[in-house]
Protein backbone atom coordinates (compact mmCIF):
# COMPACT_ATOMS: atom_id res chain seq x y z
CA UNK A 1 0.00 0.00 0.00
CA UNK A 2 2.35 2.41 -1.46
CA UNK A 3 2.29 6.22 0.05
CA UNK A 4 1.46 9.00 -2.85
CA UNK A 5 2.06 11.56 -0.61
CA UNK A 6 3.82 12.59 2.91
CA UNK A 7 3.25 15.87 4.92
CA UNK A 8 5.26 16.55 8.17
CA UNK A 9 5.36 19.06 10.53
CA UNK A 10 7.04 19.89 13.91
CA UNK A 11 8.82 16.44 14.05
CA UNK A 12 12.21 16.57 14.82
CA UNK A 13 14.31 18.62 13.00
CA UNK A 14 11.57 19.06 10.09
CA UNK A 15 9.77 22.16 10.60
CA UNK A 16 7.45 21.81 7.47
CA UNK A 17 7.94 18.88 5.30
CA UNK A 18 6.10 17.41 2.00
CA UNK A 19 7.15 15.00 -0.64
CA UNK A 20 5.86 13.40 -3.77
CA UNK A 21 6.83 9.66 -3.31
CA UNK A 22 7.54 7.36 -6.07
CA UNK A 23 5.59 4.17 -6.10
CA UNK A 24 8.53 1.96 -5.72
CA UNK A 25 11.89 3.74 -4.57
CA UNK A 26 12.15 6.95 -2.93
CA UNK A 27 16.06 7.75 -1.35
CA UNK A 28 16.34 10.15 1.04
CA UNK A 29 19.85 11.35 0.91
CA UNK A 30 21.50 13.92 2.99
CA UNK A 31 24.83 14.50 5.38
CA UNK A 32 24.21 13.20 9.12
CA UNK A 33 21.78 15.21 10.72
CA UNK A 34 19.78 16.41 7.76
CA UNK A 35 16.34 14.79 8.87
CA UNK A 36 16.80 11.38 6.62
CA UNK A 37 15.52 9.32 10.08
CA UNK A 38 12.92 11.74 10.96
CA UNK A 39 11.18 11.51 7.58
CA UNK A 40 11.37 7.52 7.71
CA UNK A 41 10.13 8.02 11.98
CA UNK A 42 7.48 10.41 10.66
CA UNK A 43 6.06 7.59 8.46
CA UNK A 44 6.59 4.98 11.02
CA UNK A 45 4.21 6.78 13.55
CA UNK A 46 1.73 7.32 10.71
CA UNK A 47 1.58 3.19 10.08
CA UNK A 48 1.93 2.15 13.80
CA UNK A 49 1.14 4.70 15.99
CA UNK A 50 4.70 4.39 17.31
CA UNK A 51 8.26 6.14 17.05
CA UNK A 52 10.68 3.41 16.22
CA UNK A 53 13.01 4.43 18.43
CA UNK A 54 12.34 6.61 21.92
CA UNK A 55 9.05 7.93 23.45
CA UNK A 56 6.61 9.17 20.95
CA UNK A 57 6.86 13.21 22.58
CA UNK A 58 10.43 13.03 21.51
CA UNK A 59 9.25 13.19 17.99
CA UNK A 60 7.75 16.89 18.76
CA UNK A 61 10.14 19.48 17.17
CA UNK A 62 12.03 21.68 19.93
CA UNK A 63 9.61 24.96 20.15
CA UNK A 64 6.43 23.41 18.43
CA UNK A 65 3.24 22.65 20.08
CA UNK A 66 2.40 19.55 18.20
CA UNK A 67 3.15 17.15 15.39
CA UNK A 68 0.92 16.65 12.48
CA UNK A 69 1.70 13.77 9.87
CA UNK A 70 -0.27 13.15 7.01
CA UNK A 71 -0.30 10.78 3.64
CA UNK A 72 -2.87 9.67 0.84
CA UNK A 73 -2.50 6.06 -0.09
CA UNK A 74 -1.97 4.79 -3.48
CA UNK A 75 -5.10 2.93 -3.77
CA UNK A 76 -7.00 5.56 -2.22
CA UNK A 77 -9.82 8.12 -3.34
CA UNK A 78 -7.68 11.23 -3.60
CA UNK A 79 -9.26 13.19 -0.84
CA UNK A 80 -8.95 10.14 1.62
CA UNK A 81 -6.19 11.22 3.89
CA UNK A 82 -4.59 9.15 6.33
CA UNK A 83 -3.56 11.65 9.56
CA UNK A 84 -2.26 11.61 13.06
CA UNK A 85 -1.94 14.63 15.11
CA UNK A 86 -0.34 15.00 18.83
CA UNK A 87 -0.30 17.78 20.67
CA UNK A 88 0.96 17.27 24.28
CA UNK A 89 -0.82 13.21 25.80
CA UNK A 90 -3.39 13.86 23.21
CA UNK A 91 -3.46 12.26 20.14
CA UNK A 92 -5.96 12.69 17.37
CA UNK A 93 -5.93 9.64 14.31
CA UNK A 94 -8.03 10.11 11.34
CA UNK A 95 -8.53 7.91 8.31
CA UNK A 96 -10.72 9.12 5.64
CA UNK A 97 -12.31 11.35 7.68
CA UNK A 98 -13.10 9.16 10.57
CA UNK A 99 -11.69 8.87 14.06
CA UNK A 100 -9.58 6.37 14.71
CA UNK A 101 -9.52 5.14 18.40
CA UNK A 102 -6.96 2.68 18.56
CA UNK A 103 -3.40 3.00 17.06
CA UNK A 104 -3.98 -1.22 16.25
CA UNK A 105 -6.47 -0.06 13.56
CA UNK A 106 -2.83 1.89 11.83
CA UNK A 107 -1.01 -1.46 11.59
CA UNK A 108 -3.90 -2.43 8.78
CA UNK A 109 -4.09 0.72 6.88
CA UNK A 110 -0.47 1.40 6.69
CA UNK A 111 1.44 -1.71 6.99
CA UNK A 112 5.15 -0.99 8.07
CA UNK A 113 8.71 -3.30 7.42
CA UNK A 114 11.07 -0.99 9.49
CA UNK A 115 14.63 -1.50 8.61
CA UNK A 116 16.67 0.28 11.00
CA UNK A 117 19.44 -0.60 12.83
CA UNK A 118 17.82 -2.68 15.97
CA UNK A 119 15.48 -4.26 14.02
CA UNK A 120 18.30 -5.88 11.17
CA UNK A 121 20.56 -6.70 14.28
CA UNK A 122 17.89 -8.48 15.87
CA UNK A 123 19.82 -11.92 16.07
CA UNK A 124 22.81 -11.04 17.71
CA UNK A 125 20.13 -8.53 20.58
CA UNK A 126 18.27 -9.62 22.92
CA UNK A 127 15.76 -11.84 22.89
CA UNK A 128 12.65 -9.67 22.91
CA UNK A 129 13.73 -8.19 20.24
CA UNK A 130 14.01 -11.42 18.46
CA UNK A 131 10.25 -12.15 19.40
CA UNK A 132 9.31 -8.80 17.82
CA UNK A 133 10.24 -9.26 14.88
CA UNK A 134 9.30 -12.90 14.50
CA UNK A 135 5.61 -11.45 15.79
CA UNK A 136 5.41 -9.02 13.42
CA UNK A 137 6.12 -11.72 10.77
CA UNK A 138 2.94 -13.79 12.18
CA UNK A 139 0.88 -11.22 12.89
CA UNK A 140 0.68 -9.82 9.12
CA UNK A 141 0.60 -13.78 7.91
CA UNK A 142 -2.49 -14.42 10.15
CA UNK A 143 -3.95 -10.92 11.82
CA UNK A 144 -6.22 -13.13 14.19
CA UNK A 145 -2.82 -13.70 15.84
CA UNK A 146 -2.84 -9.73 16.98
CA UNK A 147 -5.91 -10.62 19.17
CA UNK A 148 -4.09 -13.54 20.51
CA UNK A 149 -1.30 -12.38 21.55
CA UNK A 150 -2.82 -9.34 23.32
CA UNK A 151 -5.29 -12.01 25.52
CA UNK A 152 -2.36 -14.29 25.76
CA UNK A 153 -0.46 -10.74 27.66
CA UNK A 154 -3.41 -9.38 29.58
CA UNK A 155 -3.99 -12.84 31.35
CA UNK A 156 -0.06 -13.05 31.79
CA UNK A 157 -0.50 -9.47 33.32
CA UNK A 158 -3.17 -11.02 35.44
CA UNK A 159 -1.48 -13.64 36.57
CA UNK A 160 1.63 -11.57 37.39
CA UNK A 161 -0.31 -9.17 39.88
CA UNK A 162 -2.37 -12.43 41.28
CA UNK A 163 1.52 -14.04 42.27
CA UNK A 164 2.08 -10.58 43.88
CA UNK A 165 -0.93 -10.43 45.71
CA UNK A 166 -1.38 -14.25 46.28
CA UNK A 167 -5.10 -14.23 46.63
CA UNK A 168 -6.25 -17.81 47.59
CA UNK A 169 -8.32 -18.74 44.04
CA UNK A 170 -5.79 -18.72 40.65
CA UNK A 171 -8.23 -18.61 38.36
CA UNK A 172 -6.23 -17.83 35.13
CA UNK A 173 -3.59 -20.89 34.46
CA UNK A 174 -6.13 -23.12 32.12
CA UNK A 175 -6.76 -20.03 30.31
CA UNK A 176 -3.21 -18.83 29.64
CA UNK A 177 -2.58 -22.37 29.02
CA UNK A 178 -4.69 -22.15 26.26
CA UNK A 179 -3.64 -18.78 24.79
CA UNK A 180 -0.10 -19.18 24.90
CA UNK A 181 -0.10 -22.66 23.51
CA UNK A 182 -2.29 -20.66 20.31
CA UNK A 183 0.66 -18.44 20.16
CA UNK A 184 3.47 -21.35 20.16
CA UNK A 185 1.64 -22.90 17.51
CA UNK A 186 1.20 -19.53 15.00
CA UNK A 187 4.88 -18.91 15.82
CA UNK A 188 5.75 -22.36 15.07
CA UNK A 189 4.05 -22.39 11.52
CA UNK A 190 5.08 -19.32 10.57
CA UNK A 191 8.76 -19.89 11.19
CA UNK A 192 8.10 -23.44 8.92
CA UNK A 193 7.05 -21.63 6.37
CA UNK A 194 9.46 -18.75 6.67
CA UNK A 195 13.24 -20.76 7.25
CA UNK A 196 13.24 -22.30 3.64
CA UNK A 197 12.59 -18.65 2.24
CA UNK A 198 15.58 -17.48 4.80
CA UNK A 199 17.86 -20.08 3.78
CA UNK A 200 17.36 -19.68 0.38
CA UNK A 201 18.12 -15.58 0.43
CA UNK A 202 21.17 -16.54 3.11
CA UNK A 203 22.57 -19.09 0.66
CA UNK A 204 21.97 -17.38 -2.42
CA UNK A 205 24.25 -14.47 -1.15
CA UNK A 206 26.88 -16.21 0.68
CA UNK A 207 27.01 -19.28 -1.84
CA UNK A 208 27.90 -21.19 1.30
CA UNK A 209 26.73 -24.82 1.73
CA UNK A 210 26.89 -24.15 5.23
CA UNK A 211 23.03 -24.89 6.41
CA UNK A 212 21.56 -22.09 7.99
CA UNK A 213 19.23 -22.73 10.90
CA UNK A 214 16.51 -21.10 12.84
CA UNK A 215 14.77 -22.93 15.91
CA UNK A 216 12.29 -22.27 18.09
CA UNK A 217 12.54 -22.53 21.63
CA UNK A 218 9.03 -22.39 22.99
CA UNK A 219 9.38 -20.57 26.40
CA UNK A 220 8.53 -23.37 28.09
CA UNK A 221 9.81 -26.90 29.12
CA UNK A 222 9.33 -28.26 25.11
CA UNK A 223 8.00 -32.01 26.56
CA UNK A 224 5.38 -30.85 28.52
CA UNK A 225 2.07 -29.02 27.89
CA UNK A 226 2.10 -25.39 28.88
CA UNK A 227 -0.50 -26.27 31.32
CA UNK A 228 1.72 -28.66 33.67
CA UNK A 229 4.59 -26.18 33.60
CA UNK A 230 2.62 -23.24 35.00
CA UNK A 231 1.51 -26.59 37.40
CA UNK A 232 4.47 -27.54 38.62
CA UNK A 233 6.55 -24.50 38.43
CA UNK A 234 3.78 -22.24 40.64
CA UNK A 235 5.08 -22.20 43.96
CA UNK A 236 8.34 -20.68 42.23
CA UNK A 237 6.17 -18.16 40.38
CA UNK A 238 4.62 -17.27 43.52
CA UNK A 239 7.96 -17.00 45.39
CA UNK A 240 9.59 -14.74 42.83
CA UNK A 241 6.22 -12.85 41.96
CA UNK A 242 6.24 -13.64 38.02
CA UNK A 243 5.18 -16.38 35.66
CA UNK A 244 8.38 -18.41 34.03
CA UNK A 245 6.98 -20.50 31.44
CA UNK A 246 4.87 -19.38 28.54
CA UNK A 247 5.48 -17.44 24.67
CA UNK A 248 6.53 -14.44 26.72
CA UNK A 249 10.17 -16.34 27.07
CA UNK A 250 10.44 -17.88 23.66
CA UNK A 251 13.39 -17.40 22.15
CA UNK A 252 14.20 -17.59 18.45
CA UNK A 253 17.79 -19.41 17.58
CA UNK A 254 20.14 -19.36 14.41
CA UNK A 255 22.54 -21.26 13.68
CA UNK A 256 24.98 -21.58 10.70
CA UNK A 257 26.72 -24.83 9.76
CA UNK A 258 25.32 -26.13 13.39
CA UNK A 259 27.20 -23.01 15.46
CA UNK A 260 25.50 -19.95 17.13
CA UNK A 261 25.97 -16.94 14.21
CA UNK A 262 26.56 -14.15 16.73
CA UNK A 263 29.75 -16.39 17.29
CA UNK A 264 31.18 -17.07 14.04
CA UNK A 265 29.39 -14.13 11.59
CA UNK A 266 31.03 -10.35 10.85
CA UNK A 267 28.60 -7.92 12.01
CA UNK A 268 27.94 -6.98 8.14
CA UNK A 269 26.99 -10.76 7.77
CA UNK A 270 24.75 -10.80 10.87
CA UNK A 271 23.07 -7.46 9.08
CA UNK A 272 22.60 -9.47 5.88
CA UNK A 273 21.39 -12.37 7.89
CA UNK A 274 19.06 -10.31 8.92
CA UNK A 275 18.08 -8.73 6.20
CA UNK A 276 17.45 -11.91 4.51
CA UNK A 277 15.04 -12.94 7.17
CA UNK A 278 13.17 -10.00 7.00
CA UNK A 279 13.26 -10.09 3.06
CA UNK A 280 11.95 -13.63 3.46
CA UNK A 281 9.11 -12.22 5.68
CA UNK A 282 7.82 -10.12 3.12
CA UNK A 283 8.23 -12.68 0.30
CA UNK A 284 5.86 -14.80 2.92
CA UNK A 285 3.36 -11.81 3.34
CA UNK A 286 3.40 -11.65 -1.14
CA UNK A 287 2.97 -15.23 -1.04
CA UNK A 288 0.21 -15.69 1.74
CA UNK A 289 -1.41 -12.43 3.01
CA UNK A 290 -1.16 -10.44 0.18
CA UNK A 291 0.16 -7.30 2.57
CA UNK A 292 2.32 -5.13 0.68
CA UNK A 293 4.24 -2.87 3.39
CA UNK A 294 6.28 0.19 2.94
CA UNK A 295 9.66 -0.57 3.91
CA UNK A 296 11.50 2.04 5.60
CA UNK A 297 15.27 1.42 5.53
CA UNK A 298 17.86 3.71 7.88
CA UNK A 299 21.45 4.24 7.23
CA UNK A 300 20.87 1.78 3.73
CA UNK A 301 24.35 1.13 3.35
CA UNK A 302 25.89 0.74 6.71
CA UNK A 303 28.36 -2.31 7.27
CA UNK A 304 27.26 -3.48 3.23
CA UNK A 305 30.15 -3.42 0.48
CA UNK A 306 28.75 -2.59 -2.88
CA UNK A 307 28.27 -6.11 -4.11
CA UNK A 308 25.83 -6.83 -0.88
CA UNK A 309 24.12 -3.21 -1.87
CA UNK A 310 22.97 -3.87 -4.97
CA UNK A 311 21.99 -7.64 -3.98
CA UNK A 312 19.57 -5.80 -1.33
CA UNK A 313 18.48 -3.61 -4.13
CA UNK A 314 17.71 -6.22 -6.40
CA UNK A 315 15.66 -8.59 -3.92
CA UNK A 316 13.93 -5.72 -2.65
CA UNK A 317 12.68 -4.71 -6.45
CA UNK A 318 12.00 -8.22 -7.08
CA UNK A 319 9.03 -8.21 -4.08
CA UNK A 320 8.27 -4.83 -6.42
CA UNK A 321 7.32 -2.37 -3.20
CA UNK A 322 7.99 0.91 -2.08
CA UNK A 323 10.51 1.38 -0.25
CA UNK A 324 11.78 4.96 1.61
CA UNK A 325 15.81 4.17 2.19
CA UNK A 326 18.43 6.47 3.34
CA UNK A 327 21.95 7.30 2.32
CA UNK A 328 24.34 9.80 3.56
CA UNK A 329 25.81 10.02 -0.41
CA UNK A 330 24.18 9.36 -3.36
CA UNK A 331 27.21 7.41 -4.42
CA UNK A 332 25.91 4.60 -1.84
CA UNK A 333 23.12 4.09 -4.40
CA UNK A 334 23.58 1.49 -6.77
CA UNK A 335 24.72 2.74 -9.97
CA UNK A 336 22.02 3.22 -12.50
CA UNK A 337 19.25 2.69 -10.14
CA UNK A 338 15.81 4.24 -10.62
CA UNK A 339 13.30 5.97 -8.21
CA UNK A 340 13.09 9.33 -6.70
CA UNK A 341 16.23 11.20 -4.75
CA UNK A 342 15.69 13.48 -2.07
CA UNK A 343 18.32 15.25 -0.51
CA UNK A 344 17.66 17.07 2.61
CA UNK A 345 19.70 19.41 4.69
CA UNK A 346 18.57 20.44 8.26
CA UNK A 347 15.19 18.81 7.85
CA UNK A 348 14.78 20.94 4.73
CA UNK A 349 14.06 18.75 1.32
CA UNK A 350 17.07 21.19 -0.45
CA UNK A 351 15.94 19.10 -4.22
CA UNK A 352 13.90 16.41 -5.06
CA UNK A 353 9.96 15.86 -5.79
CA UNK A 354 8.26 18.44 -3.34
CA UNK A 355 4.49 17.84 -3.26
N1 LIG B 1 13.05 17.31 19.11
C1 LIG B 1 13.89 17.88 18.23
N2 LIG B 1 13.72 19.15 17.83
C2 LIG B 1 14.56 19.72 16.94
N3 LIG B 1 15.60 19.07 16.38
C3 LIG B 1 15.81 17.80 16.75
C4 LIG B 1 14.97 17.12 17.68
N4 LIG B 1 15.42 15.87 17.85
C5 LIG B 1 16.49 15.75 17.05
N5 LIG B 1 16.73 16.91 16.40
C6 LIG B 1 17.80 17.18 15.44
O1 LIG B 1 17.50 16.44 14.27
C7 LIG B 1 18.70 16.04 13.67
C8 LIG B 1 18.69 14.51 13.53
O2 LIG B 1 17.98 14.22 12.43
P1 LIG B 1 17.99 12.75 11.82
O3 LIG B 1 18.28 11.73 12.87
O4 LIG B 1 16.73 12.64 11.08
O5 LIG B 1 19.25 12.87 10.85
P2 LIG B 1 19.79 11.85 9.75
O6 LIG B 1 19.78 12.58 8.45
O7 LIG B 1 19.05 10.58 9.81
O8 LIG B 1 21.28 11.67 10.25
P3 LIG B 1 22.27 10.39 10.26
O9 LIG B 1 22.75 10.24 8.84
O10 LIG B 1 23.36 10.87 11.14
O11 LIG B 1 21.53 9.23 10.79
C9 LIG B 1 19.84 16.38 14.56
O12 LIG B 1 20.48 17.54 14.06
C10 LIG B 1 19.15 16.64 15.88
O13 LIG B 1 19.83 17.59 16.65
Amino acid sequence: MPLRDLHIEGVRCIKRLHLQADARWNWLVGPNGAGKSSVLEAIHTLGTGQSWRRGLRHLRRDGCQEYLITAHLAQDPADALIALRRNGEERDIRYDGKSIDSAWSLLDILPIQALNDQNVHFISDNNESRRRILDWGVFYENQAYGQILRDYRRLLQQRNTWLKSKYSAQPWDAQLAVMGEQVQQHRQTHLSALQPLAGQLWQEWTQSPGQFQISLQPGWKEDLPLLACLTRDRQRDEDLGFTHSGPHRANLIFKVAGKPVADILSRGQLRLLGLSYRLAQLALLQQRAQVAPVVLMDDFAAELDRQARRWLVERLDALALQVFAAVTDSEQIPHGHHGHRFHLREGHLIEGIAA
